[in-house]
This record gives structure tokens, sequence and C-alpha cells, in this order.
């Protein structure tokens, strides 16, 4: 009697087939809806993800399924249903977006490459999509992460999720990963222009507000090098815009629970600068490639109301990259640079393919 493998059974499919190369677009998740439940499994697959809590397992499953998973599932539905789109949540409809004008100007510039997009929780997950992909074909996959800024808590939890799809895979595909472009000449031009777009439009801010989402500080003594990503990406930003020391602050927003987390803190921050007389501030979020609940609601809704409240006159939020067509131009010189060396842009190799058509021939007359 056989014994069951553990792997499923697959075709051999890249027998006597060209190379197919996809370039899979790797974002957070999101819920499906904006409601209790939908939050809620969201929230617990998210957060029981040991890249993104730190913290001793059985300890933090008691917080996370006794306290957090109870309270927090129907205020973040209320924060969702008022970011959501006809179409679905932003997060989701952005990476689709950009997933297919990447396909299209790739495509421009003559690539024969499949562009697919997939969430790290949630539905479109990692694993369906990769299988997809196989399923199609696809013998070569370019893993690009949704985050400019390298950190553990979301660009390795990224590479996790590939690396189990893969351990359960026969024939894995060829893989490349992109770590960060938190200093992509690409990606800061494109951050530059749309803040430049933006000041023409609406004059210019007493401080540009530059908000990262924020890790516990922990990580950054445990060595993730996340906070000093975040640091050299507004660098390069305020080099670029002309700006001097005084005219821009860095923070990090979106802290959970109670530890220490990257600061200045956004909100208090924004709340101390109206308080202390400053009039307009702008806020822009360069870590978020997609507009998403923590930029649409926490910075254009609450810390708008809070630096108001505090005293500001004038709050404006710049929005994510999202669509930009000089983001999705970075995009591609971004993939273009990792897909170097796969020939995505020649003819499929016919001499190979004759090489093994012959060799599957000659196994077939053998058997
Ligand atoms: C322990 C908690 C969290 C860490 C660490 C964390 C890091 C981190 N997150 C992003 C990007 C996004 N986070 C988003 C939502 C979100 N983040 C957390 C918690 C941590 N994030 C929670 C609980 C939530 C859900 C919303 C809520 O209940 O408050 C999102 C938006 C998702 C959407 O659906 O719109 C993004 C994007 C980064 C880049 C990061 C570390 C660098
Ligand atoms: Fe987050
Ligand atoms: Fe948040």
């Amino acid at each position: 009697m056989a014994l069951p493998s553990p792997f499923a059974p697959e075709p051999s499919y890249t027998h006597g087939q060209p190379a197919r190369t996809a370039v899979l677009l790797c974002n957070l998740g999101t819920p499906d809806e904006p409601t209790t439940p939908a939050v809620r499994r969201y929230l617990a697959e998210f957060l029981s993800d040991h890249r993104v809590v730190e913290i001793p397992r059985l300890l933090w499953l008691l917080i996370l399924h006794g306290i957090i998973l109870r309270f927090r599932p129907a205020k973040s539905a209320a924060k969702y249903a008022s970011i959501w789109t006809p179409e679905g949540s932003p997060l989701k409809v952005w990476t689709e977006r950009q997933a297919k004008m990447l396909q299209g100007w790739l495509g421009q510039r003559n690539h024969h490459v499949k562009v697919a997009w997939a969430m790290r929780y949630g539905s479109t997950n990692i694993a369906s999509q990769l299988t997809a992909l196989k399923a199609d074909g696809v013998t070569r996959v370019l893993i690009v992460p949704a985050y400019p800024q390298y950190s553990a808590t979301t660009t390795a939890s990224v590479f996790d999720a590939v690396y189990a799809w893969a351990s359960k895979t026969r024939s894995i595909p060829e893989l490349r990963f992109v770590n960060h472009y938190h200093d992509h000449s690409g990606y800061i031009a494109a951050l530059a222009a749309s803040v430049q777009r933006y000041w023409r439009a609406n004059g210019r801010p007493d401080k540009l507000v530059m908000s990262f989402h924020g890790v516990p500080e922990r990580t950054l003594h445990l060595g993730d090098i996340y906070h000093c990503e975040c640091f050299k990406t507004a660098r390069l930003l305020s080099e670029a815009l002309g700006l001097s020391k005084d005219q821009f602050k860095v923070t990090f927003q979106s802290r959970l629970g109670r530890a220490k987390w990257l600061e200045p803190y956004t909100e208090p921050t924004l709340i101390d600068m109206g308080k202390a007389g400053v009039e307009r501030v702008d806020v822009i979020c360069p870590g978020f490639t997609s507009d998403c609940l923590e930029t649409l609601e926490e910075i254009n809704m609450e810390a708008r109301e809070a630096f108001l409240h505090a005293g500001g006159k004038e709050f404006h939020y710049i929005p994510c990259l999202n669509d930009d067509p000089e983001w999705i131009t970075a995009l591609c010189q971004l993939t273009e640079t990792h897909l170097s060396g796969w020939r995505t842009q020649e003819a499929p190799d016919t001499a190979a393919q004759e090489v093994s058509r012959a060799a599957a021939l000659a196994l077939g007359a053998k058997q």
C-alpha cells in the first residue's frame, strides 16, 4: 500500500514549457467588509502572527482572545465603515489598481510578465495567489512587498508566508524577494513630486509632518532596521523638497497597547504643534504606498480633529502614492532591476525548449 505523501500531487507543469515569470505585489490585508465579525476574523489572523507581536505566545494569546478581540473589532469596524468605498476597502482597491497598472507598464516595456497581487492576512492571500500562479504555468516569481521600509513585522512576515507555502509545494518556482526600497530614487522623486503638486495647488504649510506607522521601540533594540529606514526616507524627501530641518518633522503613528513604541508619536506631536501656535500643518505618510484605514481615518480624521482642537488653524493631508503615474513608473523600474537575468524581454528560449522536448520524447519512448 502506498503511503500518503505530505505534498499534494501536481502536474510536472514546467516540462518542456518556456519559463513564465510573475510579479506578486503583497500588501498587509484588510477585512472583507466593515462589520464586527469580519474585522474580528481579520484581526485574529493578523495579531496572531508572531512577527507582529513579539511577546511570549501564551501570555499574548490570553490578552488577544480575552481582551483585544472582544472589544476592538466593533470599534475598528466603525472606523472601517467611515472609509469604505463602493469597491471595498481602499487598501485592496489601490493595491489591485497598482498591480493592473504595473502589468500595463511592464507590458509596454516588452516584459512578458504576469503581475498579481496578494494580501498577507485575510482574503486573496499569498498562498492562494502563488498556487494560482503555478497553475497558470508560472515558474519564476518576484515577491514585492508594498512596504518601502523593511520591518520584521511586515516585510519578513510576507516572506514567512511565501516560505510556508513553498514548504508544502513539490515544484517550487524560482523565487526572488524585494527587501526594501526606502531610498529608491524613483520612489523618493514620486513622493517629492506629489508634495510639490499639492503645494502648487494649496500653498505651503508651516510644517510638513512625515508620519510613519509605528512599531514597538523594543524591535529597534532587537535590530530591526525600520526606524533607520524611515529616517533615511524622510531625509531624502526633505532634500528633494529643499526643506530645512525646522520645516519638517518625522513622527510615528498607530501605537497599540501600553508598551513604548517609536517616538515621537504623531497625534501628541500635532497637539503640541497646535498649542505652540503652528497654524498650518501638512501631513504625508510616506511609508504607506496605498491609502488605508491608518491614513484616511487615523490621520485625516482623528489627527486632523486633534490638531484643530489644540488650536491649529489648517490641517492638510497629502494622499499616498496610490495610482500616481510617477509611483507606478518607480515600481516598474524597481521590478525591472530585480527581474534582470530572467530574460523576460526576450522571446522564449526555443533551443532550451527543443532540448527538453527531445528529452521528454526519449523518456516517453523508453516507457
Ligand atoms: C502590534 C501591532 C502592530 C504592528 C507592529 C504593526 C506594524 C505595521 N503595520 C503597518 C501597516 C498597516 N497597519 C494597518 C492596520 C493595523 N495595524 C495594526 C497593528 C500593528 N501594526 C492593527 C491592529 C491594524 C488594524 C486596524 C485597527 O484595528 O487599528 C494597516 C491598514 C489596514 C487596512 O485595512 O486599511 C496598514 C497598511 C506597517 C507598515 C507596520 C510596520 C512597519
Ligand atoms: Fe499596522
Ligand atoms: Fe490605527
